[in-house]
């Protein structure tokens, strides 16, 4: 039975972009894997830092989202990647969190997003379910390497 995902207050709300589960990538703290990514459309500029340090998932979105910022011309080629990254650290990171995703099994799982037809699959279930396609990823890498995981 697929999965499906939004809220971070629904069962697996732990999949979600803005589950309070924190990881270390580069050398410093990030407190979601939304900070992660949002502050990557800025690397090596300030804004980066500066959307590490905000206090909330939502508040890191809206400043990456801002487009008063430039976004890093890179940022369509790079931006699965970063994702990935950001995702599969975040479960090597949390032992609770990767019990969760390795009992989905082999089950499709699906951002249930109303309105992201890119990483969800948007309120018609027509998008590309990038998130959901690339916790699945995870799910199996974390299954093929048990070594890598961080406890
Ligand atoms: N809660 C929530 N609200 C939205 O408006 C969303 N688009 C999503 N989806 C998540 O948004 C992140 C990517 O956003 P952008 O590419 O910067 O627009 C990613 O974490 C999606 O899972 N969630």
């Amino acid at each position: 039975m697929t999965i499906y995902f939004y809220s971070t207050r629904d069962r697996y709300g732990c999949f979600s972009n803005f589950s309070p589960h924190g990881f270390e990538l580069e050398g410093v703290y990030w407190s979601t894997t939304e900070h992660y990514f949002q502050a990557q459309k800025f690397a090596e500029t300030p804004h980066c830092e500066q959307i590490r340090q905000v206090k909330t998932p939502k508040d890191a979105a809206k400043m990456g989202r801002d487009r008063k910022r430039p976004l890093r011309p890179d940022w369509e080629q790079v931006k699965e990647e970063i994702m990935g990254k950001a995702v599969l650290k975040k479960f090597q990171s949390h032992a609770d969190i990767r019990e969760i995703l390795l009992g989905t099994g082999e089950e499709e799982i699906v951002e249930n997003s109303p309105i992201d037809y890119y990483w969800g699959c948007g309120a018609d279930g027509s998008g590309k379910n990038r998130l959901g396609v690339i916790l699945m990823e995870v799910r199996q890498v974390i299954r093929a390497n048990p070594e890598n995981i961080q406890t």
